[in-house]
């Protein structure tokens, strides 16, 4: 379908058009803030495939979140109605795009495992390499800091290094893990990435176009990955930000814009113009500047910053509210208002004086099936049933101390290993999940049939009082599962499975109303309500007026270790400043309430060119002294009140399988799990802590 694509794209500047046409073999563009890098990445996809005829399946499209690939999809939507999700495979984060052509593009005969693996965890890869090494008495050293550990040292010992850091066992058990890996068909997130760069490397199958979405945040294996992409022919074509790298703690090399450059000879094109900001706004950006000539801008000077300064967080909290409720009645969409801090801990006494005040909004928070633990058990369930050559998932999902059916993990391992499934309805059910005929073909059964299916009933004692609550829980998620899979047209068996493999990818929103799984956890938002969010989760979102708060010393920023930690501190302020369209409000409090934070003002704020502020003094600290006692202490109840209900619910229910112990230090406490050496206990004010049965300390209430 040829469109005018001149006539459509006639609004992009210069830059942007020499971005879209360009067909060198590698092209990286260095993109300032807000000059429309996700606007080029559309035309640019839609210009190769409308008017160069590259088809869909020929492009791999990368991008930092899933949500962000989402959008480009339902860009494409748009113009082409009829475009299936086959054709849009390749679109996604490195870690589903590499899931992707390991499902349906690469050979998996010679790797050891097969097309029906599942995706684990860093964690879930943490607790099976903790099984490795209890099964093969290994000595491995620091062991609450394994799946660190793993991550640190892999790299090394992929290159040869003789032996790991402390001179432990953790190089022989990098090997009995990938065997176990293998043996169990699971694959963890980096194996995903490893494992198709060899097979790409094997020059199985290329792509006529990479893609790459925030390439400044990407790591050395996901580069190493293009490089096992990119065929001989195939053009690589990259949108980046030196400026907004906020990522590096996550393993993002500061430098890998550059280096990305410098791997694929790549030419280097600039998008100078900002269109979202006014003047002011990015001049004090500029200021935080780190690299490049300066952000250009396309508007007009707009007002002032203006900079507060409250109390506390309780009088900062009522202005904020009083503040919006005035926007909102001049005319400002609530969605358009958005607030920032540095610490999510923040987030939950703003909420609760704004909703006390009528302010519809919502907090971004990283909420998924595996924070609600019905929901984390029943995807083991899953799990375990679309792959039973997942053990530890199979013993996870029996032994689980509330919905499990054995009463420890020991007895749980025995069953499988013996494949012993008398009188176990839970494991018989999940061994014979994939023999269900019906559900291998498109018909789709109702959540309904899948509940009775597994007994969940029984599972989720319908006596205990969180029993309603789980049961609405359980039916949507499973409701979902079988949305996704009717859509897909697959059957329950295979959605399930590429269900499964998302969810350990990305987690599911399960409070989002949006189908679509975000790769940051964060939900989207229905309906017009003010957003607060923490300002690494405000990357890529802009607003017309934000209110920063929290501009204290200690706090923006942080304190840093590191000379580099204090430069993403200032990438990070960077960020979140450039959100803003039109208003920018920064505020700091005399008495933070925090220890480590100081009453002094952020430092930030006296780099900011004095002409662009417009400094609001401190009222004066008796002003509505009395109002503010009160609702003090309305809050802090309601948060007390909160807390104890969260401390109930997560109570393990009466009439479940809870067994207790004892030990003579830290008391009684609840027995987690149990096998034949080792015992793990939860006691009240000392945490989980795990015993050698063989020392004996540790009495289980009935052996
Ligand atoms: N040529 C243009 N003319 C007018 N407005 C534009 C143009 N290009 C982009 N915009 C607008 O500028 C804003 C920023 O664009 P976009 O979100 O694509 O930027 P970005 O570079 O991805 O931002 P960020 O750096 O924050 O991730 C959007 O509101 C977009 O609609």
């Amino acid at each position: 379908m040829k469109t005018d694509f001149k006539e459509e794209w006639k609004h992009l500047n210069q830059y942007q058009m020499e971005a879209v046409l360009d067909e060198s073999p590698a092209c990286v563009v260095n993109a300032n803030v807000g000059s429309g890098k996700t606007t080029v990445l559309i035309a640019k996809i839609l210009y190769l495939h409308y008017e160069k005829s590259v088809p869909l399946e020929d492009m791999v499209v990368l991008t930092f979140t899933n949500k962000a690939a989402d959008e480009i999809i339902s860009r494409l939507r748009k113009k082409e109605p009829g475009l299936s999700r086959e054709q849009v495979m390749g679109f996604g984060t490195f870690h589903s795009a590499a899931l992707h052509l390991l499902k349906h593009q690469l050979s998996l005969e010679q790797t050891g495992w097969n097309r029906e693996f599942t995706v684990i965890s860093p964690d879930e890869e943490a607790d099976l390499a903790a099984e490795v090494i209890a099964e093969q008495k290994l000595t491995v050293r620091y062991k609450n800091r394994l799946k660190k550990r793993l991550e640190q040292e892999y790299p090394g010992y992929v290159r040869g290094k003789e032996s790991s850091r402390y001179r432990d066992d953790l190089f022989r058990l990098f090997p009995l893990l990938e065997e176990e890996k293998k043996r169990q068909n699971k694959m963890s997130f980096s194996d995903l990435l490893r494992v198709s760069a060899v097979l790409l490397r094997a020059g199985e199958w290329h792509p006529q176009w990479m893609i790459v979405d925030e390439v400044q945040d990407s790591d050395a294996q996901q580069i190493e990955f293009l490089e096992a992409l990119k065929g001989k022919d195939t053009r690589l074509f990259a949108v980046g930000d030196p400026n907004q790298v906020i990522y590096s703690w996550r393993g993002t090399g500061e430098n890998m814009f550059y280096l990305l450059k410098h791997r694929f000879a790549a030419k280097e094109l600039s998008l100078p113009v900002n269109y979202r900001s006014s003047a002011s706004i990015l001049e004090a950006a500029n200021r935080f500047l780190q690299s490049g000539a300066g952000i250009q801008s396309s508007r007009g000077a707009g007002g002032k910053i203006v900079v507060k300064n409250h109390y506390d967080p309780f009088q900062e909290a009522e202005y904020l509210a009083g503040r919006i409720r005035a926007l909102h009645d001049a005319g400002r969409a609530y969605g358009e208002i958005a607030v920032f801090y540095r610490l999510q801990k923040q987030a939950e006494l703003l909420k609760k004086v704004l909703e006390r005040q009528r302010i519809p909004c919502e907090v971004s928070v990283r909420k998924t099936v595996r924070d609600i633990p019905v929901l984390n058990w029943l995807i083991k369930v899953l799990r375990f049933s679309v792959n039973p050559a997942d053990g530890q998932m199979g013993m996870e999902a029996l032994a689980d101390p509330q919905y499990g059916e054995t009463r420890t993990r020991a007895k749980a391992k025995k069953i499988i290993r013996e494949q012993k499934w008398d009188n176990v309805l839970l494991y018989q059910r999940m061994l014979e999940f994939q023999d269900q005929e019906a559900w291998k073909k498109d018909t789709v059964p109702k959540a309904a049939e899948i509940f009775a299916y597994f007994g969940l009933r029984e599972a989720l004692h319908p006596t205990a009082s969180a029993y309603q609550e789980d049961e609405k829980l359980v039916l949507r998620l499973l409701e979902r599962i079988c949305g996704y899979s009717r859509e897909k047209g697959c059957g329950l068996i295979e959605g399930t499975r590429e269900f499964v493999n998302q969810s350990a990818l990305y987690g599911v929103n399960l409070l989002s109303a949006d189908r679509d799984m975000d790769s940051a956890g964060i939900e989207n938002f229905p309906g017009d309500t003010v957003k607060l969010m923490t300002l690494h989760a405000s990357k890529g979102l802009e607003f017309e007026t934000v209110f920063l708060i929290g501009m204290n010393q200690g706090l923006i920023p942080l304190h840093s270790q590191s000379f580099e930690q204090e430069e993403e501190e200032r990438r990070l302020f960077f960020v979140g400043i450039t959100r803003a369209k039109d208003e920018l409000e920064l505020s700091y409090y005399t008495n933070p309430g925090e220890p480590g934070i100081s009453g002094e003002y952020s430092r930030y704020l006296r780099m900011l060119p004095p002409h662009l502020l417009e400094w609001e003094e401190l009222r004066s600290e008796g002003e509505k002294r009395s109002n503010l006692q009160q609702l003090r202490r309305e809050v802090q109840e309601q948060i007390r009140e909160k807390k104890e209900q969260e401390q109930k619910e997560q109570e393990p229910q009466k009439n479940t399988a809870v067994k207790y112990a004892r030990h003579p230090k830290y008391g009684a406490g609840i027995l987690v799990s149990e096998d034949e050496m080792m015992v793990e206990v939860e006691f009240e004010g000392y945490g989980r802590k795990q015993f050698l049965k063989a020392f004996g300390e540790v009495t289980v209430e009935g052996e």
